[in-house]
């Protein structure tokens, strides 16, 4: 099957501003997947490049197997600030989307605007934060993508209004078999509706893979003070802290912890995400240090 997303070696510089660097992910299609890192890691960098709005200074990307190409009917993209044209009504935008994309499904789109309440005569610069991002997201899926590329689309959201929003999101993922990549910084929501996570900081992807094989295989160990370097083959070590007599490491390991000296702890995707951003930031303070 071809891959959703594919990049090897993508970097992408603004000027002398490196934004992603030395990126290679094969993401596979049909998956939801969640996109997530510190403010300025990359993440709407990554989105903009996979929908063509950039071009890589460097690496590969291919998108459904194709070069990105702004426009393709194929992506769906709603920006960070859910863009919408503020002096047309919710109907009017439906109409835009139907004269601009052959393949826009009208009977999807009105169902949407139905089902999350919105009304079709009031301007998209009258609607809440909410309601935009509604609209933003009912415009990207009526046309009827195989990939939706979502960049913060709950930012703005209250709880209640998110949960509709993603559970919207879910339904129509499961009606249609569409792809999606959405970055957010709530990883709990990420949890709930991805199947597939990356986690992107200082412009490098730290870790990417299946949220049921990252939560089968990191664990928190927890024992006596040790050089974490003697764990042993197969296992990586994410974060480490210590005090003067105890060793508390969060580790991704394929093979099973059997020294019986470790406590060992299951861990939730939201654990599993700061160990690596925390460490991220610790390598950059380590760095940091280093030049004084
Ligand atoms: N148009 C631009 N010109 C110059 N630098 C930029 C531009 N857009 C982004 N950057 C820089 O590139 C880096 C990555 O930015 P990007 O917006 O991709 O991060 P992000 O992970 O989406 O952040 P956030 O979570 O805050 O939205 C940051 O250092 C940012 O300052």
């Amino acid at each position: 099957m071809t891959s959703a997303l594919e990049t090897v070696g993508l970097t992408h510089r603004y000027g002398r501003r490196t934004a992603l660097s030395d990126c290679t992910i094969d993401v596979p299609a049909g998956r939801v997947v969640g996109l997530v890192g510190p403010n300025g890691a990359g993440k709407s960098t990554l989105l903009q490049l996979a929908c063509g709005l950039l071009a890589p200074t460097t690496g590969e990307i291919r998108v459904l197997g194709e070069r990105p190409a702004s426009g393709s009917p194929r992506v769906g993209f709603v920006a960070q600030d859910t863009p919408v044209y503020a002096g047309l009504t919710v109907a009017e935008h439906l109409r835009m989307g139907a004269h601009l994309n052959p393949s826009w499904d009208a009977p999807l789109a009105e169902r949407r605007v139905a089902q999350v309440g919105l009304d079709r005569t009031q301007k998209a610069g009258k609607l809440s934060g909410g309601q935009r991002a509604q609209l933003a997201l009912t415009v990207a899926a009526a046309k009827r993508p195989d990939l939706l590329l979502l960049d913060e689309p709950v930012a703005a959201l209250d709880p209640l209004a998110r949960r509709g929003f993603l559970q919207g999101l879910m339904e129509f993922t499961a009606e249609q078999g569409v792809s999606v990549v959405m970055s957010s910084h709530l990883v709990a929501d990420l949890e709930r509706v991805c199947d597939y996570l990356i986690v992107l900081c200082e412009s490098r992807v730290r870790v990417a893979g299946d949220v049921e094989e990252l939560i089968a295989t990191h664990h928190r160990l927890v024992g006596p003070r040790r050089d974490p370097a003697d764990l042993g083959g197969g296992r990586a070590v994410v974060e480490a802290s210590h005090t003067d007599v105890q060793s508390t490491l969060i580790v991704r390991s394929t093979a099973p912890i059997d020294d019986p000296s470790w406590q060992v702890d299951r861990l939730d995707l939201e654990d599993i995400v700061l160990a690596y951003m925390s460490e991220a930031a610790a390598g950059r303070v380590r760095v940091l240090e280093g030049q004084r």
